[in-house]
């Protein structure tokens, strides 16, 4: 007798909005249709610079309330400050602060003791700090790094902790080649992990090593949202 086959049940997408809008001031910066990233994934946002890529992370991140449509992860809605949605997303955007009378790895245990890694926080400090190479400004304070390293310590300051998705806006600025290198492959393995990142990204290179779908903005509207590759292998970038 054949053998019935249960139903395939599609994986759900991690994080998922649909038709997004943002205003401000009576102009409208934003309308995005749909954005899907699930566990694993990358996607990438690109567009010339206003183009609404970081408002479009400030929305998902529940930072920014859109005047429609609605952001899910795992279909709840976000909500900015519950602490369930700030155990599982991190987020980078480009405001972020450092406090002048801490040190490196001072900064980065916080962060991790704060996200509850306990005895552990320790020897992942120390991982990610080798990672981006900045073990050996582990004790330097703020105003002694210079602009990379300073965003290398934000970036640190991230990656230590657990999450289930990454919200980074421009994670590249500043970076010289090597760095550039060095956070791709930490967010490769991030990646492998099963987290998901959606990212602001004007590095080329950076978008095709981690983005497998990209979502190209202009004046805050999608002019192509697809894979990757078609939008690398154009040659010519639209967005630029
Ligand atoms: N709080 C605000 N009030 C009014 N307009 C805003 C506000 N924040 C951003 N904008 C406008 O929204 C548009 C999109 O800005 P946004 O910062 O999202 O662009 P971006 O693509 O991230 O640019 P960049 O590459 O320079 O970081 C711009 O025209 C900007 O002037």
């Amino acid at each position: 007798m054949a053998k019935r086959l249960k139903p395939v049940q599609p994986l759900l997408p991690l994080l998922r909005a649909t038709d997004l809008r943002v205003s401000a001031g009576g102009r409208q910066l934003l309308a995005v249709p749909s954005v899907s990233v699930p566990a694993g994934g990358c996607l990438g946002l690109v567009g010339v610079n206003g183009s609404g890529k970081s408002t479009l992370l400030k929305a998902l991140a529940g930072l920014l309330r859109p005047d429609q449509g609605t952001v899910l992860l795992d279909d709840r809605p976000v909500r900015e400050h519950e602490l369930s949605f700030r155990q599982q997303v991190g987020v980078f955007l480009d405001d972020a602060a450092c406090f002048p009378d801490l040190t490196v790895a001072e900064h980065v245990r916080m962060v991790a003791t704060a996200h509850g890694l306990g005895p552990t926080a320790a020897e992942r400090c120390e991982q990610v700090l080798d990672l981006l190479s900045l073990r050996h400004r582990a004790d330097a304070f703020p105003d002694t790094l210079s602009a990379g390293q300073r965003q290398l310590l934000l970036l640190s300051a991230v990656l230590v902790r657990p999450a289930r998705l990454l919200l980074l806006d421009e994670p590249e600025q500043r970076l010289d080649t090597g760095a550039r290198e060095r956070l791709a492959d930490v967010l490769r393995k991030t990646m492998a992990d099963g987290t998901a990142i959606v990212m602001a990204v004007h590095d080329r290179q950076l978008l095709g090593r981690l983005a497998d779908q990209v979502l190209v903005l202009d004046d805050g509207r999608v002019v192509y949202h697809g894979p990757t590759a078609e939008v690398i292998n154009r040659g010519a970038t639209p967005w630029h």
